[in-house]
């Protein structure tokens, strides 16, 4: 019923608590990690799960992976997550699910609550940027160049969905949290990083 995709870039110190969690959950029908261009290894910590895995030799951007992951897709639902979330539990998920799959909202949204105090308060400053949802399957399909959106993602969908009435739903994630740009990469290069995320944003935001 419900396909999680997972999409990964330099993860392979993050990727398994996440993969731990997700690959005991009977809920998936499948669980697709997409690789997207990894160098640091994170290939060889996802080939030890029961997933399936799509594999870029380059990194194409957090949009184009997860496209290529609803490509293969084969459930009226998917969830997505982030491959870096720390203190993930099973009941993280069904709370995101049961507003999609039980409920008939056409996106719920997951919000960081009571984790750590920067990411909590990104996540109430900005929620259209949450990278924890369940979609009904063409929500996903029904946005226009998705696969060029890198990590202007998430604003896309969440403009998408609201162009067109569909039900949203906010759920809060308690006690979760993920690693800041900057604690992966140190501060030079994470705020590098960062601001080249917020210009993947800008991008999706001005077009149209
Ligand atoms: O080019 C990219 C950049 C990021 N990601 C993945 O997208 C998710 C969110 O990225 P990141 O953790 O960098 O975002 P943050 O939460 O720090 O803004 C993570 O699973 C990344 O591995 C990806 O697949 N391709
Ligand atoms: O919440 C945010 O401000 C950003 C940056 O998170 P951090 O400041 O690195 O915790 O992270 C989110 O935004 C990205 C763009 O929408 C998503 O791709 C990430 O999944 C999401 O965590």
């Amino acid at each position: 019923m419900i396909t999680l995709i997972i999409p990964a870039y330099n993860e392979a110190d993050n990727i398994e608590p996440v993969l731990d969690v997700v690959t005991q959950m009977p809920d998936f029908q499948q669980i697709i990690v997409v690789d997207d261009g990894s160098v640091d290894g994170t290939y060889d910590k996802i080939i030890k799960y029961p997933v399936e895995i799509i594999r870029f030799d380059l990194n194409r951007g957090k949009g184009a992976a997860i496209w290529a992951g609803v490509q293969s897709a084969r459930s009226p639902f998917v969830m997505l997550l982030d491959a870096d979330l720390i203190g993930l539990k099973a009941t993280h998920l069904h709370s995101l699910i049961r507003p999609v799959v039980e409920d008939g909202a056409a996106m719920a949204l997951g919000l960081f609550g009571a984790g750590r105090f920067a990411t909590d308060w990104a996540q109430r400053v900005a929620p259209h940027l949450s990278g924890q949802r369940v979609l009904r399957r063409e929500v996903l399909e029904s946005l226009p160049l998705i696969e060029t959106t890198r990590y202007g993602v998430e604003v896309a969908l969440t403009r998408h969905v609201r162009q067109q009435g569909w039900p949203v739903v906010e759920v809060p994630l308690f006690d979760l949290t993920h690693r800041m740009k900057e604690e992966k990469l140190g501060y030079v290069s994470g705020f590098a990083a960062r601001l080249r995320m917020y210009w993947d944003i800008l991008r999706v935001l001005v077009r149209s």
